[in-house]
């Protein structure tokens, strides 16, 4: 395996006792460096975004140029006669004639939506064997040989839902083959934390075991004429002999994630988190009187130590050293609350709760997630936007409160900008990186 070409220079893979293969850092890794950069073999647009994206590239159109839709299929669309030839060639003129009758056949109307799409993914992937050299060998196919070679998903003999009927059609085993490494192979696609598509990346599958504070994390890459790219980053530096590890999964499903890696990959993460919350048993309620949650709120925010005034850096706090009378803010409920209302009072200019509500949920990523993680730049350049709001609206008088609340932006600025630049650019073009850029530029010329 060593030898095999498409295993990037500065990884390994070695044996680990309950996932077969790990793969670990040869040589130490910077903090932003990309670990792997790989093709797809084979991705699908989510229904959501048919038509308004590129079905090659998943670019948005740019302005004046509307994608321009197959006029075999009428079902596919692209950018411009580029992309639709690369694709024409990887799969869709496998596809294009059939496409129609298929998606209005009985038996694929009879299908879930999530079967849908990993029918019509499992389409793509079929038809691209299919176009080899020699069809469905898949030795001709470093990428398929790759995909061939993953770990079965748990539930193997799952129903392998009908696909395209490309000529000529594959064998029953190969299709069953496939298809019991969908799921737990499978990336969802994002651009800016959003999803857009799902896409089979089979280099990446065979790396990268899952860890809920992961060093690394995978983001696309849109270019035009070209398929989508997947980068994997590092989030921290990491040294030699260390394993690189993606999420695959919100490490925020702090009650819940558990139940999924058993159910849709068949192991149970043996992370520090995840050993910790083992560990913990029930959680307390969160408190329903609203001065004792709000004094246990303020206690949070002391805990984590982060002066939205004067920080320069991010703390790293781990989920062990959260205090026990603080351990009922672990539940995925309290934050899904706590983030609706930092939402909607940002969205209604309750700027003071939308602060408060917005800095206790900074503080709560900052024991969840790793350093760097994408959500905590997100967020952070959230809570700039939403001081920005508050210093236009705010008094002009009052001199105090509006140089606060500069300060306040420009922290959150500063820091947004360090997290997300150890991601990178990603996705759509006028990223949050851009937008960083154009606050820093106000708050600079005001
Ligand atoms: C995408 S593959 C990862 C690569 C895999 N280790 C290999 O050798 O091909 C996903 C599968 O790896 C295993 N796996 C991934 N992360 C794991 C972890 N943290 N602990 C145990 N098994 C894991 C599970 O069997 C999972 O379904």
């Amino acid at each position: 395996m060593q030898g095999s070409l498409w295993l990037p220079k500065n990884v390994e893979l070695v044996p680990h006792p309950t996932a077969r293969d790990k793969t670990i850092a040869k040589v130490d890794i910077k903090a932003g460096a990309c670990i792997l950069s790989t093709p797809s073999f084979a991705f699908i647009l989510l229904e959501s975004e048919k038509g308004r994206r590129c079905d090659n590239c998943f670019r948005l159109p740019s302005e004046g140029s509307p994608l321009k839709r197959c006029a075999g299929c009428g079902s596919y669309w692209y950018c411009d006669a580029q992309c639709q030839t690369v694709q024409w060639k990887v799969h869709h003129k496998k596809i294009c004639k059939l496409f129609n009758s298929y998606i209005s056949s009985l038996a694929y109307q009879a299908l879930a939506a999530h079967e849908k799409q990993d029918a019509i993914l499992l389409s793509h992937a079929i038809a691209r064997m299919s176009v080899l050299p020699t069809p469905y060998s898949i030795e001709e196919s470093t990428l398929a040989t790759v995909l061939l070679s993953l770990l079965p998903r748990p539930d193997e003999s799952a129903v392998t839902p009908v696909i395209c009927p490309i000529k000529p059609f594959p064998s029953d085993q190969l299709l069953r083959k496939l298809y019991s490494r969908f799921s737990n192979n499978n990336f969802a696609v994002h651009s800016h934390l959003t999803s857009i598509g799902h896409g089979i990346f089979p280099v990446a599958s065979r790396l990268f075991n899952h860890s809920c504070i992961p060093n690394a994390a995978a983001k696309y890459m849109l270019s035009p004429t070209r398929s989508i790219v997947m980068e994997v980053v590092a989030l921290r530096n990491i040294i030699s002999g260390e394993e690189i590890c993606l999420p695959y999964l919100d490490p925020a499903l702090l009650q819940t994630r558990e139940q999924i890696l058993e159910i849709s990959y068949g192991f149970k993460c043996n992370c520090s988190s995840c050993f910790f919350l083992g560990q913990l048993g029930p959680l307390k309620e969160v408190p329903t009187d609203s001065n004792e949650l709000s004094s246990l709120e303020s206690q949070l925010r002391a805990f984590v130590a982060f002066d939205s005034m004067s920080a320069t850096s991010l703390p790293a706090i781990s989920i062990e050293a959260l205090p026990p009378a603080l351990r009922c803010f672990l539940r995925e409920s309290y934050m899904a609350t706590l983030s609706e209302i930092f939402s909607k009072a940002s969205h209604e200019g309750q700027y003071d709760v939308a602060l408060e509500s917005g800095i206790t949920l900074l503080a709560l990523y900052l024991i969840i997630y790793p350093t760097n993680y994408p959500q905590i730049g997100m967020h952070l350049l959230e809570l700039a936007k939403t001081a920005w709001n508050a210093k236009i609206l705010s008094n002009e008088a009052n001199d105090a409160e509006n140089q606060a609340l500069k300060k306040q932006v420009k922290v959150f600025l500063a820091l947004a900008s360090q997290a997300l630049t150890i991601l990178g650019k990603e996705g759509d073009t006028d990223g949050p990186l851009q937008e960083v850029a154009i606050l820093q530029n106000l708050v600079r010329n005001e």
